[in-house]
């Protein structure tokens, strides 16, 4: 592409070597290993080293321009365009290098502390029964029909995201449903992408290791309906659907409503969408739900309140887009499965245990709250913290799972650059039940019982420990990594999915 169409919008600063019409740029990179013959490249300040340190490196791939902030000296063949910020400038480049695509479908942004990945399989459900074509970026994967991409990120960097979202669009897909991630509105990954619609779940701890208070953690939010979905070109009715239960959405409808005009859900408030009665068993949710002066009933085989919530956030959605109702009842009660959220490993003569991606305390609190009543025997909950991240959410974590629980095993997840020990203490800060420090399986088969909880590290151990302690009354709960196929320990990522190993064990008792 020649670099004047590649320029369009940006603010240059300054501009050395060879510029407009001769230079024809073959692909934009923002990592130097990246870069081949004729490609521009982008240096950015990260979080972890700067872009500026691998310049030369990105030239001796066969970069022949550089956008860069600081100023550098180059071979008088080599292009440098200097701008104020190259995390922007990227977002910008990407959507002129992949010719706009989020302007060609519908799209459709999902936000909050939990319920992301679920609201975006509803709605995924509800577009294809309405004969859409539905595309979807987030935690578990990428997708469209036809194709699925592993996800390294819940939400791509910008460059990434323009190139997917151009390739949907390119293979006919029409309504797009995206997680975004407050590392997102930050990073600016999602600047430049025209949305139509976004949706506010809730609020809660987690991610402080980044954000550091949740004033900041709110207020990165915020942005994306105050600066980011204004900003765009698009315009409908409604511009969000908020949940107006949630403390933090009464307040981001009262900070930014007048701009991104809400819809409202919800169950105790008056919402615009509201469930007026619902009925929660093991088996999925029946509700009914009110829409202005009508009403209609929907039915899905997922488990729990909080699960009402997300099916509530998802028909909200669907009806600011005028999805016809039946196509909406129809997507729901199709929708029976999430991967690795409360995602049942037994079969009907063992106990019930369910791998779930709770990994906050409200997410963890809402899963044993929603379990409690249907317990006949104990509950047993396995889960471990991630390590290099909110360290904060660790001993909130070890309160809420010992309080709910009969018994608890702490063990490790994705540990990362952290000492798993270290991880389990910062846990146990929480717990004031009575401890029992360090455990093992045969502490349990020795009739630990109570509200008690042992520390297991290996993960496989925990898991197998719980299943083996488990009376077919019981409730296994196995949190954390829901989905994940890996564990990572230090640099390395190794293969472990708890649902397999869970399933190992099953078969063996
Ligand atoms: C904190 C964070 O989000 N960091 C993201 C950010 O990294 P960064 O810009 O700071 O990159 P950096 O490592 O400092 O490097 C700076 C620059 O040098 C470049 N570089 C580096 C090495 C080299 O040899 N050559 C080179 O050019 C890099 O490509 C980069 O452009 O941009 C990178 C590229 O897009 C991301 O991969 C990276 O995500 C890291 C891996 C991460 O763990 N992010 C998590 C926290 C995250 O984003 N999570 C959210 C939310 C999760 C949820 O709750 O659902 C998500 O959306 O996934
Ligand atoms: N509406 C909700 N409110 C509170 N907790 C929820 C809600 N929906 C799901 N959860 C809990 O949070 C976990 C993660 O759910 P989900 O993956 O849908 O959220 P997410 O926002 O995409 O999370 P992540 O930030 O990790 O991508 C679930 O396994 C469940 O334990
Ligand atoms: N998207 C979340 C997922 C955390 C899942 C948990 N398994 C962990 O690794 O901490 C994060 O990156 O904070
Ligand atoms: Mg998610």
């Amino acid at each position: 592409m020649n670099l004047s169409i590649l320029l369009k919008g940006i603010n240059i600063l300054g501009i050395s070597g060879p510029s407009g019409s001769e230079v024809n740029v073959s692909s934009v990179c923002y990592n130097s290993r990246q870069c081949t013959p004729d490609s521009l490249f982008v240096a950015i300040r990260g979080l972890k080293s700067d872009g500026h340190e691998y310049i030369d490196d990105a030239v001796r791939c066969g970069a022949k321009v550089i956008v860069c902030e600081k100023e550098v000296t180059m071979p008088p063949e080599i292009t440098v365009v200097r701008v104020e910020n190259g995390r922007r400038t990227l977002g910008l480049l990407a959507r002129n290098f992949y010719a706009d695509p989020s302007r060609c479908l519908v799209a459709v942004a999902v936000m909050g502390t939990n319920g992301k990945t679920t609201v975006t399989y509803i709605l995924e459900s509800i577009f294809q029964a309405a004969g859409f074509s539905c595309g979807v970026l987030g935690t578990v994967n990428y997708r469209y029909p036809g194709l699925v991409m592993e996800a390294p990120n819940t939400t791509p960097e910008s460059l990434d995201l323009q190139r997917i979202i151009r390739e949907m669009v390119d293979h006919g897909v029409t309504h797009l449903v995206a997680e975004v991630s407050s590392h997102a509105v930050d990073l600016r990954r999602i600047d430049d992408c025209d949305f139509d619609l976004g949706i506010f779940t809730n609020l809660t701890q987690d991610h402080l290791d980044y954000h550091k208070t949740m004033e900041n953690y709110f207020q990165a939010k915020k942005r994306f309906f105050s600066e980011v979905l204004p900003g765009g070109r698009k315009q409908h009715r409604y511009a969000m659907a908020v949940n107006a239960d949630d403390p933090w959405g009464k307040r981001l409808i009262r900070e930014t409503g007048e701009i991104s005009r809400p819809l409202t859900f919800g169950i105790e408030e008056k919402a615009d969408i509201r469930a007026s009665s619902f009925d929660l068993s093991l088996d999925g949710i029946r509700a009914e739900i009110v829409v202005g002066s009508m009403s209609f009933d929907v039915d899905t085989a997922l488990i729990g309140k909080f699960n009402l919530y997300n099916v509530l956030a998802a028909v909200s959605a669907s009806v600011a887009l005028r999805v016809p109702i039946e196509a909406i009842r129809r997507g729901v009660r199709a929708m029976n499965a999430v991967p690795g959220r409360l995602e049942k490993v037994s079969g009907s003569t063992q106990p019930d245990v369910f791998v779930d991606y709770a990994h906050t305390d409200d997410a963890l609190r809402r899963v044993l709250q929603s379990l409690s009543p249907f317990k006949r025997g104990r509950i047993i909950t396995v889960f471990g913290c991630g390590g290099d991240r909110d360290r904060g959410k660790r001993p909130l974590m070890g309160k809420v799972a010992t309080n709910y629980s009969d018994l608890t095993i702490l063990t490790s997840d994705n540990p990362r650059s952290e000492d798993p020990l270290s991880i389990i203490r910062d846990i146990e800060v929480g717990i004031n039940s009575q401890s029992i420090p360090e455990g093992s399986s045969e502490d349990l088969s020795r009739g630990m019982t109570g509200r008690g909880y042992v520390v297991i590290p290996d993960r496989r151990e925990a898991i197998g420990a719980a299943i083996r302690s488990a009376r077919p009354s019981d409730i296994v709960l196995i949190a954390g990594k829901g989905h994940e196929d890996y564990q990572i320990i230090g640099e390395k990522r190794l293969f472990f999915d708890d649902r397999a190993v869970a399933k190992e064990f099953l078969q063996n008792t």
